[in-house]
């Protein structure tokens, strides 16, 4: 498959024993774009992304990524026996030291905890050490799995700046598996519902930005049907 796409998949399918998460999906990323992955609990969110990540290849159909390719989890994974410095460039060539390291970390703002061990950071701050890790390699695809899940409120809004911030400076291809529906009409050029291992749905929603949610409301109605939510219900 020759194209000038970052993520081109077709006819993917992932079976667990006699049971298929993903059904012969297709799926299109193009360079630079970001792109909101939103499903209920178990629909297979987080297999796609291992898939595209290298991690389950055990799968039929096709698909290709171009160029390099970062993940970040819900848990930033760092390893707490190395300084947090060290954790940023972990499994980068040797001659990759320290200053890239400190650059990566200014901007997460994070250069003056180079030296700390990741026990001592907040759970918001190491998610941006992990965030960190993931752009020092120079991603064309970041693949973020509910990056924001674990932290507060309140952090969750500051990460969403960075991340829009990083995103802007960067311009990687994102796929982000999230619950939270505000966090992908926030952040998203286009949002996919995936339901019964395919995507089931989706909504473009342009370039402009800062993005007010106010701007979205019925996309966001309707991508809440979609997932099965009755909004009155749970208001
Ligand atoms: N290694 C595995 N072996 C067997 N079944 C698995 C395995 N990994 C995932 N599954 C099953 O595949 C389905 C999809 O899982 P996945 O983690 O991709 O869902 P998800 O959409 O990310 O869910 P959530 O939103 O709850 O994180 C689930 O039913 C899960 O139980």
């Amino acid at each position: 498959m020759a194209s000038s796409l970052t993520v081109e998949v077709r006819g993917l399918t992932k079976e667990f024993g006699d049971r298929a998460v993903l059904r012969e999906l297709d799926l299109d990323i193009a360079p630079g774009e970001f792109v909101a992955l939103l499903g209920r609990s178990g629909s297979g969110k987080s297999t796609l992304l291992k898939v595209l990540a290298g991690l389950d290849t055990a799968v039929t159909g096709e698909f290709t990524v171009d160029g390099q390719v970062s993940v970040a989890f819900q848990q930033p994974r760092l390893l707490p026996w190395r300084r947090v410095w060290r954790n940023v460039v972990l499994g980068l060539h040797p001659v990759v030291g320290r200053d890239v390291a400190l650059k990566a970390l200014d901007e997460v703002r994070l250069a003056d905890h180079a030296d700390a061990w990741p026990r001592t950071l907040s759970g918001g701050e190491a998610q941006r050490v992990s965030l960190a890790r993931a752009l020092v390699r120079e991603p064309e695809l970041l693949l973020l799995d509910e990056p924001f899940g674990a932290l507060d409120a309140l952090t969750r809004m500051a990460m969403h700046r960075l991340v829009e911030t990083l995103w802007q400076q960067h311009k990687p291809a994102v796929l982000l598996v999230t619950h939270d529906v505000d966090e992908a009409l926030l952040l998203a050029d286009r949002v996919l519902v995936l339901d019964e291992g395919r995507i089931a749905s989706e909504y473009i929603l342009g370039h402009p930005r800062p993005r007010e949610l106010s701007d979205h409301i019925d996309v966001r109605a309707q991508v809440l049907r979609d997932l099965g939510v009755n909004e009155r219900a749970t208001a």
